[in-house]
This record gives structure tokens, C-alpha cells and sequence, in this order.
């Protein structure tokens, strides 16, 4: 049994936590995926979550997404217990997920794609609401171009999805997740499967994100973590393990024995 951590911003940073949880457990039958686990995210700064393979770090994601309902404990987002609230109640809150997997239209241009993403802020189209007269899509297209920009994807606007570069896929999924307009936006792996160049633009991409979004990521490449994190949290075998930024947690005996050195369970 680990020593219990608790990690605070005042530990590592003056800004206020943007996310909290207290206690937060999640159980899948006897096994206890996530272990009372006590974390505050600061506003404004990218936070990654490292740990050994079945540590609890997709878990802890899913809790913070309402994918899973915690089986104890309390998750605030910027004050306000959202522990138990749907997915989409979760989403118009302000807190969105970018998903690895593909999560698109694969006939539909990259502009198409970002484009019905951001109709949801839009009054009076529902889903499913794709092709309106187009007239009535201006607003939402120049939304759609505007994040295009963001995400390097200016020069594919009209090419589809599916004859994207994996990179630009990539790029891609992220445009789709800012189109939901997030103050916090969680990124699995956003470097994973990617060359050396494409990992070199995403890692410039998810900094300037982070000018005005909160980022947590999951991420398994080190090098990428030190470079990228403001802060740490290291899960092992569904605790926190330890917090810190990147230098203590480079430095911390603990994590080289369970995760920099190996272990890990499945
Ligand atoms: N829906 C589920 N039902 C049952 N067990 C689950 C479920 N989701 C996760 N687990 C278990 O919970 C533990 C934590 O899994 P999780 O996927 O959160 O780890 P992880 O740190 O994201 O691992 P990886 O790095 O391999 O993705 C694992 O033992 C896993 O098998």
C-alpha cells in the first residue's frame, strides 16, 4: 500500500483548480479501478496523467467525462459537483474529451466534420440537423474555418476525412473537440502512432491550445510529458501515487520503481 497523496495546486501552482476530486473511487466489481483519489487540476496549465498500463488513467478520464459514475467520492468542476451528471450535461459545462480513436465523418470534408460540431452552439439546429439552407450555415461555417486554422487544417478544408493523412485525422479530432468550445479538454495520447515530424506539430499544437484551453492528457511518451506538463499526476494500480511537476517527478524513487522502471498491471 502506497502512502496516501494528495495532491493540491498550492503544491505546484498559484492558479485556482479548474477540476477537483475528493476521495474519488471507482469500483468494477472487486476491482477498485481508481482508489480514493484526491487531485486538483489548475485553470489554465496542462496537467498530464502518467502511469503503468491498467493504472486507472482512462478510467480517471471517464469519470471526469460522466462515461462512468464514480462508486464514491466527489468530482467538482469549477465548484460545482458534476459526480453522476450525463455525458452531454458534462460537455455543455465546458469539459470535453478528444477521443483517439476516429471520431468522424469519413465521407464528409474536414470542414464538414468541425462545421456540424460547432452547429450545437447554434439555437435552432437539432441533431442530425446537417444540411440546412446555407444561408443559415454562415455562422457556423466561419466558426469552422476559424478552428481549421487553429488546428493547421486550413490548406484540407475540403478534402474528406478519409482521405486525410493520419496526422491530419488527428488534427483533425482535436478541431472537432474545440468546436465544442471546452474550458477543459482532455487529450488521450494525442501523439500516439505519430512520426517523429507529425509528434513534433501536435506537441506545438497542444502548447498553443493551451494559451486559452485547461489541458489534461494522458500521454505515454516521457520525453513528451517532461516537455509538455506543467504538472504530473502519476497513477499506479488506481492511486496517486505521486504530484508533482516535472522535475520531482523525474527525480521521485517511487515512480522510477513503478512506472519509469516498469511494472504495471493489466
Ligand atoms: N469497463 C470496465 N469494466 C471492468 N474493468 C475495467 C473497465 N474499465 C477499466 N477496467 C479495469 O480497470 C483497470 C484500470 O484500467 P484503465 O483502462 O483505466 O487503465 P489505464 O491506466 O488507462 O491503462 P492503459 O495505459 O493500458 O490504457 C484495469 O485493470 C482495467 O482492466
Amino acid at each position: 500500500m502506497n502512502e496516501t497523496v494528495t495532491a493540491t495546486a498550492s503544491d505546484v501552482s498559484e492558479t485556482d483548480p479548474i477540476l477537483r476530486t475528493e476521495g474519488v473511487t471507482k469500483k468494477f466489481g472487486t476491482l477498485t479501478a481508481i482508489d480514493d483519489v484526491s487531485i486538483e487540476i489548475p485553470a489554465d496549465e496542462i496537467t498530464s496523467i502518467i502511469g503503468p498500463n491498467g493504472a486507472g488513467k482512462t478510467t480517471l478520464f471517464n469519470l471526469f467525462t460522466g462515461k462512468h459514475e464514480p462508486t464514491g467520492g466527489r468530482i467538482e468542476f469549477r465548484g460545482e459537483s458534476i459526480g453522476g451528471l450525463a455525458p452531454h450535461e458534462i460537455v455543455d459545462r465546458g469539459v470535453v474529451r478528444s477521443f483517439q480513436i476516429t471520431n468522424f465523418f469519413g465521407e464528409l470534408t474536414a470542414l464538414e466534420n468541425v462545421r456540424i460540431a460547432t452547429q450545437a452552439h447554434y439555437s435552432g439546429f437539432g441533431p442530425g440537423d446537417f444540411a440546412r439552407h446555407h444561408a443559415s450555415l454562415e455562422e457556423p461555417i466561419a466558426d469552422a474555418y476559424e478552428i481549421l486554422e487553429r488546428v493547421h487544417l486550413e490548406d484540407a478544408a475540403r478534402t474528406t476525412a478519409a482521405n486525410l493523412s493520419y496526422g491530419q485525422r488527428r488534427h483533425l479530432e482535436i478541431g472537432i473537440a474545440l468546436a465544442a468550445r471546452p474550458e477543459l479538454l482532455l487529450m488521450d495520447e494525442p501523439t500516439a502512432g505519430m512520426s517523429p515530424e507529425e509528434t513534433h506539430e501536435v506537441v506545438d499544437l497542444v502548447r498553443a491550445i493551451a494559451d486559452d484551453v485547461t489541458l489534461v492528457l494522458i500521454e505515454h511518451d516521457t520525453d513528451i510529458v517532461m516537455e509538455l506538463s506543467d504538472q504530473i499526476a502519476v497513477l499506479n494500480e488506481g492511486e496517486l501515487l505521486s504530484w508533482g511537476a516535472p522535475a520531482e517527478i523525474q527525480a521521485d524513487e517511487r515512480v522510477q520503481r513503478a512506472y519509469l522502471g516498469g511494472g504495471g498491471r493489466e
